[in-house]
């Protein structure tokens, strides 16, 4: 298929896997080395869980500020827990976005002698059970689910490239040994003169996937003439996107695209929450050098 710039971000219907996998491996190549993001619908991600998850976040941003300041960030050398309003910078400027990080359950498998960077990964801070029950459960047994697809989902986008469905593994731990992040967002209605809910940035993974979990637009792609495309809530869909670190290991054929989050303008915040596989891969992080120039100041790249 020629290079073509890109308009909107295309929809793959997941269950085409199971009825035509090379039309599905087609459609999927074209989304990697022309849009670098795309729409999954019809995913075995159950939507039970979701919705449960989705009624969740509202709650979870409500809970008493002292409840979320317990499990702040700074107290925990994975760069898990909670971050308040305007503590993340996008190249200088302050987005506008309050956020609880979480991740795949993981042991710290540090101990004396080893990497630094093994401190890296560890578990989770939660809120107190008794203040958002059954919050823990819900979200525990979203991600791994999400876990599960991004695995095939990679393997996939190996067979897209003419690749053994391991060809892209050999980049990444074994999945005991991988913890995958996952980032409640809430972005609150513009107030000052900022709507810059996350400024433009390339996401430095593999692979994103993001469920937008209110019914806002806000998130754009960049496509090649610098053009913002929209990519609206699409109920039922993730939006998956290509990091830097995917890009580099196939040499730039997969497209890592530039995107940013503008703030909601209507009466209620928006809601999104970002699954990132895997964090971020340090040894290709050196090798690809610095791209500061676009990258955001994302978790990740710290
Ligand atoms: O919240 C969103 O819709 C996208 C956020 C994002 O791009 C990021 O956190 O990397
Ligand atoms: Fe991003």
């Amino acid at each position: 298929m020629p290079s073509e710039d890109f308009s909107s971000v295309p929809i793959l219907d997941y269950s085409l896997l199971e009825s035509d996998k090379a039309q599905f491996l087609e459609q999927l190549r074209h989304a990697l080395i022309n849009v670098g993001f795309l729409y999954l619908s019809n995913h075995p991600v159950s939507q039970a869980n979701i919705d449960t998850l989705i009624s969740y976040i509202p709650k979870l941003f409500a809970l008493p500020q002292e409840a979320k300041d317990k499990i702040k960030m700074a107290n925990s050398e994975h760069f898990l827990g909670y971050s308040r309003f305007g503590a993340e910078l996008t190249k200088g400027a302050v987005d506008q976005r309050e956020q609880f990080d979480f991740a795949t359950k993981h042991e710290c498998r540090w101990k004396e002698g080893d990497p630094e960077h093994y401190r890296l990964w560890g578990p989770c801070q939660w809120p107190d059970e008794k203040l958002i029950p059954g919050f823990r459960e819900t979200l525990g047994g979203y991600l791994e689910q999400v876990e599960s697809l991004s695995l095939k989902f990679s393997s996939l986008i190996a067979e897209a490239f003419g690749l053994g469905p391991d060809g892209l593994s050999q980049f990444y731990d074994t999945p005991e040994l991988m913890q995958h992040k996952a980032k409640i967002v809430k972005y609150p209605v513009v107030q000052g003169s900022s709507d810059q809910g996350v400024g433009p940035h390339y996401d430095a993974g593999f692979l994103t996937f993001l469920l937008q979990a209110s019914e806002h637009r806000g998130l754009q792609v960049q496509n090649l003439s610098g053009e913002w495309i929209d990519a609206p809530p699409v109920p039922g869909t993730f939006v998956v996107n290509l990091g830097k670190a995917l890009e580099f290991v196939t040499g730039g054929l997969a497209r890592a695209t530039s995107h940013r989050v503008l703030s909601p303008k209507g009466a209620s915040p928006r809601y999104s929450v970002r699954f990132g596989f895997p964090l971020e891969i340090l040894a290709l992080r050196d090798a690809r050098g610095n791209v500061a120039a676009t990258d955001s100041m994302n978790i990740e790249l710290h």
